[in-house]
């Protein structure tokens, strides 16, 4: 089930300038889309999700946590992927990656192994248990990046344009993975509208301000008209 994230009076500044400013939302849908021009805050919403950038200004909650106060405490219940997924491999082989994501968990070490084997068997990725990670193409090392992050089984997923380097099929095998059951609550931020679309709630920020959000189809059509 979805939890509740919310932002109150959310401010952002790096150096001089105002990457976000107040923002003040409370989201509950299960699947939030994200949109809006290069700079204009989207990255740095979905960031203070689980701690990668932490408010100026206001409060973040996340599922009840507050992300200033408890950073290890949210990262355990949310999980990031990222545009380029060589940010988030930090194991030699394929299976160590994805056991690494254990780690600190508290699952007993006897699980390990079998937890970590039946989820690359999910990703399609068996066959390069041991390989290692960084000779992967892009699309693997997308997949094992989600794969690592789903083995923790997550509360919430934040994605911040995970297609954006795959072809068509890797794209749909991620895009799959991500609106699956599996994800209880995803934020994925996208260029992609098509995508946007599928969410249950769109957000548009403009020059680090929340500008409007609600129904997805009403959302596109007014950014899409505002760019033509
Ligand atoms: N770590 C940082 N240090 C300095 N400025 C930053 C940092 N992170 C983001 N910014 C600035 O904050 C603003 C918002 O950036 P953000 O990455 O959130 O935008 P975005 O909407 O995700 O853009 P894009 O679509 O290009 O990924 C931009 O002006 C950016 O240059």
């Amino acid at each position: 089930m979805a939890g509740t994230i919310t932002f109150d009076r959310v401010g952002v500044r790096f150096g001089d300038h105002d990457a976000l400013r107040d923002v003040t939302i409370t989201l509950t849908q299960a699947r939030i889309g994200i949109i809006g021009l290069n700079g204009s805050g989207k990255s740095t919403f979905a960031r203070m999700l689980n701690a990668l950038v932490l408010p100026g200004a206001g409060e973040v909650r996340v599922h009840g946590i507050n992300p200033s106060a408890e950073a290890a405490r949210v990262r355990q219940i949310a999980g990031f992927v990222f545009a380029n997924p060589d940010a988030q491999i930090i194991m030699p082989t394929v299976a160590e990656d994805v056991a690494f994501s254990l780690r600190g968990r508290g699952v007993p070490k006897a699980e390990i192994a079998a937890r970590v084997a039946a989820e690359l068997e999910v990703f399609g990725l068996s066959a390069l248990a041991d390989a290692p990670a960084h000779e992967l193409s892009g699309g693997q090392k997308q997949l094992l990046a989600l794969c690592a992050v789903l083995i923790t089984r997550p509360d919430l997923v934040i994605a911040d344009e995970p297609t954006a380097l795959l072809d068509a099929r890797n794209r749909r095998l991620i895009i799959d993975h991500l609106f699956s059951e599996r994800v209880p609550q995803l934020v994925l931020v996208t260029h992609d509208l098509d995508l946007a679309a599928r969410c249950d709630v769109v957000l548009r920020f403009e020059d680090g301000r929340l500008l409007e959000h609600g129904d997805p189809a009403e959302i596109i059509t007014r950014y899409s008209e505002a760019y033509a």
